[in-house]
């Protein structure tokens, strides 16, 4: 490319695509329900982008090319596989009649069909965005199948905004990637990228022809340890880019590493012909002067902004990481260090906070302004002498706040001892157990919670504008909690559950109980699809002040002899889900969570309660994406489990439920945990699970998820069978659990019941099997 055009000084890598009131995710289920068609859909679509393009543009992203092309109606991931033909062969023919994958096809492979599982979904780097898994074989045939990214681009050229189109780097789409189920042994996705490479190039041209003036290529994969060797990975890097940039007709390239340091591979991102290069520059250091110097000619996009969480940002420190790129003589443009999909949209909606805590915080809106202005300090340091002094001001009143430091958690915490993190042997619990549960073989239990219908979130709604008493809102619960456990008995099932109606997410109704948090009320973030979650703020030292859930767990333990879950959130979980302090390390923040759930276990027992889970589901999700930096997590991350387990008596079963499927990445961490029983998703994987287990040798209670409950999809009983079949072939039968991959509150009554009771009818098959 001659004439490089100038990379905007202030950018951000990506913005919420849901909507500031989700209304994506109203129009995209309304779609699936079929009560608007695609017209409607694509129509309100269309309003979210430009309302995002406007209002980016008004918070000062006014440079061409400033705004991130990065909306998506479902996943970024998905995104790329539509536009690239990597539809999988096992869902049979889904380009349309024009060769294209539509918006059918789209939603086909996230959502699954009556014979097709859909695509896996798994964890984005170390945050709670879920992507789907592409499927990639010898077979897989790459072609350019879609053209919704020039047409976004032009929506947006026509209503004046000149976007900057992202799309996932071929690298890193290669590397997320699996084998298809029609590759052979050992078949390496990464092999099929000189096939990949042309459809991106294509892609490229035909949006420069549309007037694109950068692209954003997004390559996290390459700030994470991966199991290729490294000079593979180096190879492919510099392979990727040199076809892509060598393209007669493309627009200037960016591409991005968000999550972390590039380490590594920066030398050779750095030796290729990209125009611009995004460092992570918060989560990862500044790199060196040598690294420095190999980036001359190119612009480097710094991400010092926090895009992953809601702190304001610290602009002194900031300042001063801009200063060390700017003195090794570079082309600086400033930018976040992740996109800000994983954060709210704007601080300014949350009225209810008290404005001491509002100065703290910065959402997306926030955040372009800091870019704003620190873009402005590259140009100008004095121009921004105010606002950073105003930062640094507002940093050290929040060190000083009241609840932020609490004496006495500090000095409970201050006089733990080994002996607060240890449990008797596994033996001597396994026995004590047996007598307080008389459990069959195969015990089937459900993950927690039960269908949240219309009803329920009604008569939330309604409590919490105080159109109905807390006594009736009590009673409808309880109502509630008496349909879920006859429903439970009349199905059959061994350990049952409440049903969590009276919990509107898991990490947030401990929060709302729990002092040092606080809640939002329009802080929706992505979580997969059109799922979102509302992270809590834990800004504070955390305590108890009384018991939060043991009301509950008693009254449902009072309609049955069965045994009743009590159920917790575990602390790593609770710290994963809300925005957490950046003061202290996580791992002190997580013994403060701990012992609070310590407590309430105590208490859970002292009422009866016999089974207790504790639900970790996001102990994979903060693992370290750089291998030298896991021991110290898996550490931490374990020990405030323990600590929040280990007063529990041996005869009282202490259960965790971890709902992903590489389980073999953390499996030593997992028994670490030291529960009684573990529940674990397998069924998108078709129970890949057991293998590790068997190869681990793993000694207790495991229950590898049957039903695949992200999909409205039943599954036959046949199929559980199987799945089982394959589960007792690999684990010992006195270890197996039949359960669900993981609560059931997304899905729907009709198909809850159905699946539920083909899974205690296979269940009854496999154990008249077993001798
Ligand atoms: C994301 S893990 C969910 C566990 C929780 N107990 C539930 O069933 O909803
Ligand atoms: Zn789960």
């Amino acid at each position: 490319m001659s004439n490089t055009p100038a990379f905007p000084a202030a950018s951000l890598l990506g913005y919420p695509r849901i909507g500031r009131r989700r209304e994506l995710k109203k129009a995209v289920e309304a779609f699936w329900a079929g009560t608007i068609d695609e017209a409607a859909l694509d129509t309100a679509a269309q309003e979210i982008q430009l309302a995002t393009a406007r209002r980016l543009f008004d918070l000062g992203l006014t440079e061409a090319a400033a705004i991130p092309g990065t909306f998506s109606f479902y996943d970024q991931v998905l995104d790329a596989t539509t536009h690239i033909g990597a539809a999988p062969a096992r869902f049979g023919e889904l380009r349309n009649s024009a060769g294209e994958l539509d918006i059918n096809a789209y939603f086909t492979l996230a959502r699954g069909t009556v014979e097709q599982q859909p695509l896996e979904m798994t964890k984005w780097f170390d945050t709670n965005y879920h992507y789907l898994v592409p499927e990639i074989g010898p077979e897989t045939n790459f072609a350019v199948t879609s053209n919704r990214i020039v047409e976004q681009f032009e929506l947006a050229k026509a209503n004046g905004f000149t976007t900057r189109p992202y799309l996932v780097g071929p690298v890193t789409y290669l590397l997320l990637s699996k084998a298809s189920d029609d590759a052979p042994a050992g078949f390496s996705p990464l092999s099929r990228l000189e096939d990949v490479l042309p459809v991106y190039a294509e892609l490229l041209s035909r949006l420069a022809a549309a007037g694109a003036t950068w692209v954003q290529l997004d390559e996290p994969a390459l700030v994470a340890d991966q199991d290729v060797p490294v000079a593979e990975i180096e190879a492919a890097v510099a392979r990727s880019y040199e076809v892509l940039t060598s393209a007669a007709q493309r627009p200037a390239v960016l591409v991005s590493t968000p999550y972390g340091a590039l380490a590594e591979l920066l030398p050779t991102l750095a030796a290729t012909g990209v125009e611009a290069l995004h460092i992570d520059a918060f989560k990862g250091a500044v790199p060196s002067a040598e690294e420095l110097a190999l980036l001359a000619g190119k612009t480097v996009v710094a991400g010092v902004v926090d895009g992953h969480n809601i702190w304001r940002n610290d602009l002194a420190e900031s300042a001063a990481r801009l200063d060390a790129l700017k003195a090794a003589g570079l082309d600086v443009a400033v930018s976040t260090s992740t996109s800000t999909q994983h954060v709210p949209h704007d601080v300014d909606e949350e009225t209810q906070l008290s404005a001491e805590l509002r100065s703290w915080l910065a959402f997306a809106d926030q955040k372009v302004g800091e870019v704003v202005t620190l873009a402005a300090y590259v140009g100008d340091p004095a121009s921004a002498a105010g606002a950073i002094a105003e930062a640094s001001a507002v940093i050290a009143s929040r060190a000083a706040a009241a609840g932020v430091k609490r004496p006495e958690v500090r000095a409970r915490l201050a006089a733990l001892t080994t002996a607060d993190f240890n449990r008797s042997d596994y033996a001597v619990r396994e026995a004590a157990q047996e007598q307080s549960l008389h459990l069959p073989p195969l015990p089937t239990t459900t993950i927690g919670s039960f269908p949240q219908t219309s009803e329920i979130r009604g008569a939330r709604a309604r409590a919490n504008k105080g159109a109905i008493t807390g006594e009736a809102y009590t009673q409808l619960m309880k109502d509630e909690i008496k349909r879920v456990v006859d429903l439970q008995e009349e199905l059959g099932f061994d350990v049952l559950v409440h049903g969590e109606p009276e919990r509107n997410d898991m990490v947030q109704y401990f929060a709302e109980n729990l002092e040092g948090f606080d809640v939002t009320v329009h802080g929706w973030v992505q979580s997969y699809g059109s799922r979102c979650t509302r992270p809590s703020i834990l800004w504070g030292d955390v305590t108890r002040e009384q018991a939060i859930t043991v009301e509950w767990a008693a009254f449902a333990q009072s309609l049955t002899q069965k045994p009743m879950k009590g159920m917790l959130t575990g602390p790593v979980t609770i710290l994963a889900w809300s925005f957490v302090r950046d003061d202290q390390p996580l791992g002190e923040t997580a013994n403060q969570v701990a012992l609070a759930l310590r407590d309430e276990i105590a208490d859970l027992e002292a009422a009866g309660i016999k089974v207790i889970q504790v639900d970790e589901p996001a102990l994979r999700e903060l693992l370290p994406l750089r291998r030298a930096a896991q021991p110290a997590y898996l550490d931490w991350s374990v020990n405030s489990f323990r600590l929040a387990t280990a007063g529990a008596a041996d005869g009282t079963q202490v259960h965790t439920h971890l709902c992903y499927s590489e389980f073999g990445v953390v499996i030593d961490a997992i028994d670490g945990l030291d529960a009684d029983v573990t529940s674990i998703e397998a069924a998108r994987s078709r129970m890949e699970v057991v293998n590790d287990l068997e190869s681990h040798g793993f000694g207790r209670g495991v229950g590898p998820g049957v039903y695949d409950i992200h999909s409205p999809r039943v599954p036959g009983q046949a199929e559980v069978s199987e799945l089982l079949g394959k589960a007792v072939k690999h684990v010992p039968a006195r270890q197996l659990w039949v359960n669900p991959d993981c609560g059931l509150k997304t899905r729907g009554y009709a198909e809850t019941e159905e699946s539920l009771r083909n899974l205690v009818a296979a269940t009854k098959e496999v154990r008249a099997q077993l001798v």
